[in-house]
């Protein structure tokens, strides 16, 4: 191992694996020279800022957090959990092309977000549903949000989720700063607070990515930050940084979470760091010490 991998303690970690350990060291070296000024950090939220598992327990994504909650009927939670027991399966599917995937995706989240609609939720009661849930951020999240706000680091969540949901989690921890953006599926609410629609184009995943934001205010600030670090779980994530202006440095990091033996060769082929079934922030928050020149 070279000089400023060694730096990083973390990277030693028994769950990280690279394909290319010289081209993380260079470019490394090229952010850390550049310093917090030229950052931008760009996430996905479910399994990625979030847990896969706790105690052997599946963690929910922001639709689980609606769909096992109390403002279901028991019949719609039936119908939501066949659409989850057939599509989860063909999202993590490696034997399948995106282009195979992409119209089974759009047909899941459709059908869920049509369920949804059908229930009458009050947006009222969605701090109720995510405090009585099993969401968790992953440890080592409060050093990361707070550490990105500390160094003035916008930090774009790009979601598939439901946007009105991950940011409850997010303030429920109180690390919702201001120097975060959320691009996300929004629910569109009636004047007596009550579901009736999903706003905008349905974002799924493998449409999220920063060029989307070319024509919006939040991109102007991003102007001058050209070396991205994007975090993500899924092989969709990877393009969330495409748009990004006179892109310099990139470095992908990829959460493992499940089929690992199956996808595992995807992975390293496409994320730059792996991290196999880590529950933690441990590394992305060492790589941000370490950019920032905090260590
Ligand atoms: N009805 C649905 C649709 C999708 N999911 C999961 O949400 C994840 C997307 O959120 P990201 O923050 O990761 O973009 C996705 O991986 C699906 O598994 C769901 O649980 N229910
Ligand atoms: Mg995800």
């Amino acid at each position: 191992m070279t000089s400023h991998i060694k730096m990083i303690p973390e990277l030693s970690k028994e769950s990280v694996s690279m394909r290319d350990p010289q081209r993380v060291e260079e470019t490394l070296n090229s952010m850390r020279q550049a310093g917090p000024n030229t950052l931008q950090v760009i996430s996905d939220f479910d399994m990625t800022l979030t847990r896969f598992a706790h105690n052997g327990k599946r963690c929910p994504t922001c639709h689980n957090i609606l769909d096992n909650s109390k403002l279901i009927s028991e019949e719609c939670k039936a119908k939501l959990k066949d659409l989850l027991n057939t599509y989860y399966p063909i999202e993590i599917d490696s034997s399948r092309s995106v282009d195979e995937k992409l119209p089974l995706m759009v047909e899941w989240w459709t059908k869920a977000h049509d369920l949804l609609v059908q229930q009458q939720i009050r947006k009222d009661r969605l701090a109720i549903v995510v405090e009585e849930s099993d969401a968790m951020l992953r440890d080592g999240y409060r050093q990361f949000f707070d550490h990105l706000r500390d160094q003035d680091v916008p930090l774009l969540i790009f979601s598939a989720g439901i946007g009105d949901v991950l940011e409850e989690v997010i303030r429920q921890a109180g690390v919702f700063h201001p120097n975060i953006k959320v691009f996300s599926n929004y629910m569109d609410f009636d004047e007596s607070g009550v579901l009736r629609a999903f706003k905008g184009e349905l974002i799924h995943i493998y449409n999220k990515r920063e060029g989307a934001l070319l024509n919006t205010g939040h991109f102007q600030e991003l102007r001058a930050r050209h070396n991205v670090l994007l975090l993500g779980d899924s092989l969709g994530d990877l393009t969330m940084a495409d748009g990004v202006q006179n892109l310099e440095n990139i470095l992908k990091i990829g959460y493992l979470n499940d089929k690992v033996e199956e996808r595992k060769q995807s992975y390293l082929n496409t994320y730059d760091i792996v991290l196999v079934k880590d529950e933690t922030l441990d590394v992305p928050n060492a790589i941000l010490s370490y950019i920032t020149g905090s260590q």
